[in-house]
C-alpha cells in the first residue's frame, strides 16, 4: 500500500456558528499504480479529502502514512520527498497556469524546485521529453499558453506535475472546464500515463461516466462519509447504497459551475 488514509475528520470554521465537520471517519487507501475516483454529490467533501491527501490541510483527527512518511507531522527532508512524490492537477488550466510563464519554465519548475537536473540543458531536454510524452510539440516550449487550448493546457498542467517523476497524481475534476470532445483526449492521456509510469491516480469527479472509464477502484462519498468502495465492477454492477443507486440512476443534466468554468475560459481565449 502507498498511501493510507486512516479515519480522518476534518471541521473548517464557520464563524460566528460553531465548525461544521465535513468529513467523518474517512477511510482508504491507495496501492501503486492504481487508479482510483472518489465520487460524491457537490458538497460531499471530495476536495477536503483531496487536499488532506496534498497536505494542503491538515485533518484533526485520523492518520495519513505515505511510503512510511507520517504526512500530518512531516518535516524537512520527508516532507521534501512527499511533495516531490505526491503531485496535483486541477479543474481549471486557465487560472492554475502562470500567463508569464513559458511554457518550458512552466514544465520544468519543479526540477529547478526539487533540484532535479544539474543544468539548464538538462532540464531543456527533460522537458522536451515529458512534453513529448503527453502529446505536446516540444517545439513549443518557448511559447506562453495564451495561444493553447483548454486540452493543451491541461496537457501541459499534466506535464508539470509528472516532469519530477511523483508515484501518485491527484487530480481534482481535472476535465471539467473542458470541452466534452477534449475530456476524452485527457482521460486516455491519464490512463495512458497511469500504464506507462505505475502512476497511482487519485481522480476527484462527480462525473461517473469518466471514472468508470478510468478508475479501477471508487469510493463513494456522502456529507462526509465513505458510504461505499469496491472495484469498478461491484460499484457500476452492484451499488448497494441507494446513495450509489440514486448516483448512478441521476440523469447527466449540464453541470452550471463547470458550464461556467467554459464560458469563462472561452471568455479570456477570445479576449487573448
Ligand atoms: N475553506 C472552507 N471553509 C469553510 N467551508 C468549506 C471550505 N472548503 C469547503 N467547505 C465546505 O466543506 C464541505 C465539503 O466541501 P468540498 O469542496 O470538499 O466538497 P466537494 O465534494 O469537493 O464539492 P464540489 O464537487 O462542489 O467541489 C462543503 O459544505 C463546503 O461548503
Amino acid at each position: 500500500m502507498l498511501m493510507s488514509i486512516d479515519s480522518i475528520s476534518k471541521s473548517y470554521n464557520a464563524f460566528p456558528n460553531p465548525p461544521a465537520k465535513v468529513l467523518h471517519d474517512v477511510t482508504l487507501n491507495i496501492d501503486a499504480g492504481e487508479a482510483i475516483g472518489l465520487v460524491g454529490e457537490s458538497g460531499s467533501g471530495k476536495s477536503t479529502i483531496a487536499k488532506c491527501m496534498l497536505a494542503l490541510i491538515k485533518p484533526e483527527d485520523g492518520a495519513i502514512t505515505y511510503d512510511g512518511i507520517d504526512v500530518i507531522h512531516a518535516k524537512g527532508e520527508e516532507l521534501r520527498r512527499f511533495r516531490r512524490e505526491v503531485q496535483m492537477v486541477f479543474q481549471d488550466p486557465y487560472g492554475s497556469l502562470n500567463p508569464r510563464m513559458t511554457v518550458e519554465e512552466l514544465i520544468g519548475e519543479g526540477l529547478l524546485i526539487h533540484k532535479l537536473e544539474p543544468t539548464a540543458a538538462a532540464r531543456r531536454k527533460r522537458v522536451a521529453e515529458i512534453m513529448d510524452m503527453v502529446g505536446l510539440n516540444p517545439n513549443d516550449m518557448d511559447r506562453y499558453t495564451r495561444s493553447f487550448s483548454g486540452g493543451q493546457r491541461q496537457r501541459i498542467a499534466i506535464a508539470r506535475a509528472l516532469v519530477i517523476r511523483p508515484r501518485i497524481l491527484v487530480c481534482d475534476e481535472p476535465v471539467a472546464a473542458l470541452d466534452v470532445s477534449v475530456q476524452a483526449q485527457v482521460i486516455n492521456l491519464l490512463q495512458d500515463m497511469q500504464k506507462k509510469l505505475n502512476l497511482a491516480i487519485v481522480f476527484v469527479a462527480h462525473d461517473l461516466a469518466v471514472v468508470r472509464h478510468l478508475c479501477e477502484k471508487i469510493v463513494v462519498l456522502h456529507k462526509g462519509k465513505v458510504v461505499e468502495q469496491g472495484s469498478r465492477d461491484e460499484i457500476f454492477g452492484n451499488p448497494r447504497m441507494p446513495y450509489t443507486q440514486s448516483l448512478l440512476a441521476a440523469v447527466p443534466v449540464p453541470d452550471p459551475v463547470a458550464g461556467r468554468a467554459r464560458r469563462a475560459a472561452r471568455r479570456l481565449e477570445t479576449a487573448n
